[in-house]
């Protein structure tokens, strides 16, 4: 079901484009990532899409049953330092008539802060205060939560413990997650791919889907005669490579076993070089 569905959004600073005819479904459930480079208009996107600025054209149309369910996360916490965590979540509850204290309490176990509540929200690392924040924008329990650069500045592991938590909220409560995200890695666990260059919409997807559909997989051959195995390969667009061998291209891991099956008498050695989305948002964006 779509929440969301944006048309054609621009958004412009005096005579500077930020956003440039975005179009984009949000559905329910799903993660999107939303990835771009400093400056791609990331933000941008989130501010429009929560109504805290207005575009300079386009449409944004939101599902009527949901328009109200949203959560959001800044970048820069709206918290209070001198509070403590338990302090900064019941004030915000007490501002939802219809949440109980039992529904804080069960909500602050699952995301885990119920171990610190009585910490104040200034003494926490990276981590945990991130954690707090993302439980903040649940407490109204949420259809669609935004998150703007959750994980930046924070440590690996860390950043493993929101991803979990990220996945373990949408699996449980069938939560969309709209992110925004440098880390390229961290998108491959989206539904739903978006890659941003100068606010301009330069490709959409699963990692599947993006990495078939811009990458190239490998497998790597040494075969045990060059000269034959060349004149029976089908391939053209071949690599060699004086150590690796041959470097065949292949949508998938099935392919290369079915070729490995078919090819095996004439086989030493192989290995399978599989593109990561690194590769591919770094193929997508480099400057020409
Ligand atoms: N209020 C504003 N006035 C003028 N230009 C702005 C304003 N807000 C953003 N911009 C510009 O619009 C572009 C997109 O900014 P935005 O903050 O959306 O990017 P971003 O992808 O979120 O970047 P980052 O990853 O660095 O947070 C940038 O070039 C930025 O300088």
């Amino acid at each position: 079901m779509k929440l969301i569905e944006v048309s054609n959004l621009t958004k412009k600073y005096g005579n500077f484009t930020a956003l440039d005819n975005l179009s984009m479904d949000i559905y329910a459930g799903q993660l999107t990532a939303f990835l771009g480079t400093n400056g791609a208009g990331k933000s941008t996107t989130i501010n429009l899409l929560t109504g805290i600025q207005q575009p300079t054209s386009g449409k944004i149309d939101y599902n009527e049953s949901y328009s109200k369910d949203i959560g959001i996360v800044f970048q820069n916490s709206i918290l209070d330092n001198k509070l403590t965590v338990w302090q900064n979540l019941a004030t915000r509850a007490y501002m939802y008539k219809h949440i109980t204290i039992q529904d804080l309490e069960n909500l602050m176990s699952q995301t885990g802060v119920n171990q610190f509540s009585h910490k104040r929200y200034g003494d926490l690392s990276g981590g945990m205060k991130r954690k707090v924040d993302i439980t903040r924008a649940l407490i109204n329990h949420p259809t669609l939560i935004f998150l703007d650069e959750p994980t930046t500045g924070l440590d690996a592991q860390s950043r493993i413990e929101i991803w979990q938590l990220l996945k373990e909220l949408q699996q449980t409560k069938n939560l969309a997650i709209f992110l925004t995200t440098h880390y390229l890695e961290e998108a491959e666990y989206a539904d739903n791919i978006y890659i941003l260059q100068k606010g301009q919409l330069i490709a959409h997807g699963s990692a599947n889907t993006l990495k078939k559909t811009y990458g190239e997989q490998l497998l790597w051959v040494v075969p045990s005669t060059n000269s034959s195995f060349l004149n029976t390969l089908e391939f053209k667009n071949y690599q060699i490579d004086k150590y690796k061998g041959i470097g065949i291209p292949v949508q998938n891991y099935d392919e290369a076993i079915l070729l490995l099956n078919k090819y095996h008498n004439q086989i030493l050695d192989f290995s399978f070089q599989p593109i990561t989305l690194s590769e591919v948002f770094i193929q997508l964006t480099k400057e020409v």
